[in-house]
């Protein structure tokens, strides 16, 4: 098991978001964390990657409680944020020496990895530019790549598809495919359910903040037949 969240309620202050959430990510498999605007997707992630704290409950990966353990639970973590999140001083070269730095990889093989991604993404010939002026979709691509020359056991990404072109989605969607091959676990909210249908193993349905429906991708259309028209 991976991700664990066990009867996590937390919100703002003194506002209360989310309900006695409960779900896990299995590693290997990918969960679509769904619900419509306001249901508390958001909220979940930023307790997830420790942002906000719960008010009760935990959440464990892989054995490291983000309670008692933060540092060595946040290192197995990448997470791609809806808004894309850059250094204005920074070259495209930087952020990825930033991560591959922080997350302490070998040089060789992230660089080598990065010229891959970079390639794929069609970014190779901009290292030295600043990725704070590129485009929404290419500053999104600079997080894409940011997170998956890390080695993180779970992946978390907030609505990936938004920004991007058609070529760059089924790019990321093969990524996705073959780190789950690897071993990585996923966890992507999205609104375009039918984009990641065929990618996800689980599912789990947020109603003002919380679980209302979860389970295996192929029972999605009878459990949540509010937002299968949605993609
Ligand atoms: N920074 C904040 N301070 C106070 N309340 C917040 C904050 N961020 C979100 N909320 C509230 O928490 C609730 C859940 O919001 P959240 O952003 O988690 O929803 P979401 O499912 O991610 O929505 P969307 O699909 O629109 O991104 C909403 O009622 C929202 O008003």
């Amino acid at each position: 098991m991976t991700l664990q969240v066990e009867h996590v309620s937390g919100g703002y202050g003194q506002l209360n978001v989310l309900k006695d959430v409960t779900f896990s990510v299995a590693a290997g498999q990918l969960t679509a964390l769904v619900g419509l605007n306001g249901s508390g997707k958001s909220t979940t992630i930023n307790h997830i990657i420790g942002l906000l704290a719960p008010k009760s409950g935990n959440i464990t990966l892989n054995n490291y409680q983000l309670k008692k353990d933060p540092v060595a639970y946040k290192a197995q973590i990448a997470y791609i944020p809806e808004q894309p999140v850059l250094y204005p001083e920074l070259t495209l070269r930087e952020h990825l020496d930033v991560t591959i730095n922080s997350y302490r990889l070998n040089q060789q093989s992230a660089w080598e990895n990065a010229q891959k991604l970079l390639k794929i993404f069609r970014l190779d010939n901009k290292l030295d530019w600043f990725p704070v002026h590129f485009s929404k979709g290419m500053r999104q691509k600079v997080m894409i790549i940011m997170a998956f020359i890390t080695d993180a056991k779970l992946f978390i990404i907030d609505e990936p598809f938004l920004g991007l072109d058609v070529v760059a989605v089924k790019d990321l969607l093969q990524l996705i495919d073959e780190r789950k091959n690897n071993g990585t676990a996923f966890l992507i909210t999205t609104h375009v359910i039918a984009t990641l249908a065929d990618h996800a193993d689980q599912f789990v349905y947020l109603k003002d903040g919380q679980v209302a429906a979860q389970g295996p991708m192929n029972q999605f259309q009878q459990s949540v037949p509010e937002l299968v028209s949605e993609g």
